[in-house]
């Protein structure tokens, strides 16, 4: 049987009301099991996000992330996961190194690294540090424009080869998860999923755990 597969929630990459998000946010924490959080806020309106967003952002859901035991990272930024009190950061090929990261928020700080579809990549990130890898996007998302195109079959390689945790991200949804925790994910990171679910992100989460729970116990 296919050990845990565990939910990592990222927050939709723009929050028009902070305060109304906040109860979507704890309606989605408490609907369920959430090893993780991260917070991934990205251009409003084609301008940058600003610090005092994310950090804002960060004060509010933090507690509430806390209250339910979720991890809380920062996307991007190990300098504003400092500030803000996060457990820790996740970086892609393009943000600071993972070496940095760790240097910048110590040796009890989560890192985790972006390694799109390549072995190799998540073999450095895990020499340099990491506390999990990212591969992606498994299948087409709407919250990003995917550089690569992984399989599940990486997973299942990166499972067999070591006993670092991988998680897996791009497109999740509770219908096509099954394949990715078999393959076995130890993460499942997913937002449009969640936010836009017809139903409410609570909704979305107890799908995901049905899902997941049917592929572990091989229902699908
Ligand atoms: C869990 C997780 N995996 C991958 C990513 C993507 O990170 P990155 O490549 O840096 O892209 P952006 O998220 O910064 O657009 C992620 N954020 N989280
Ligand atoms: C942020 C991100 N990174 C990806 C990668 O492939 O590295 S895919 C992605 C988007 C994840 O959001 P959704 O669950 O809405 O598809
Ligand atoms: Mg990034």
């Amino acid at each position: 049987m296919p050990h845990d597969c565990r939910l990592y929630l990222m927050t939709p990459p723009q929050i028009a009301d902070l305060g109304r998000f906040c109860g979507e946010f704890e309606s989605a924490l408490g609907a369920g099991d959430i090893a993780c959080v991260q917070l991934r806020l990205k251009t409003l309106e084609g301008e940058a996000v600003g610090d005092d967003d994310v950090l804002a952002a960060a004060e509010a859901l933090l507690p509430i992330a806390q209250r339910h035991d979720a991890a809380f990272l920062i996307n991007d930024r190990p300098d504003l996961a400092l500030k803000s009190g996060a457990d820790g950061v996740h970086v892609g090929q393009g943000d600071a190194s993972c070496e940095k990261a760790r240097a910048a928020l110590g040796d009890d700080a989560t890192v985790g690294v972006t390694c799109h579809n390549s072995k190799h990549l998540a073999l450095l990130a895990g020499e340099a540090g990491a506390d999990y890898v990212a591969f992606g996007a498994f299948y087409p998302t709407k919250t990003k424009e995917a550089p690569t195109k992984a399989e599940p079959a990486l997973l299942e390689w990166w499972a067999f080869a070591t006993t670092l945790p991988s998680v897996a991200i791009g497109g999740i949804t509770p219908e096509n998860c099954g394949p990715l925790v078999r393959a076995g994910a130890d993460f499942l990171a997913v937002s449009n999923a969640v936010w836009a679910h017809e139903e409410g992100p609570a909704a979305a989460v107890k799908a995901f755990e049905k899902a997941i729970s049917a592929a572990h116990s091989g229902k699908v």
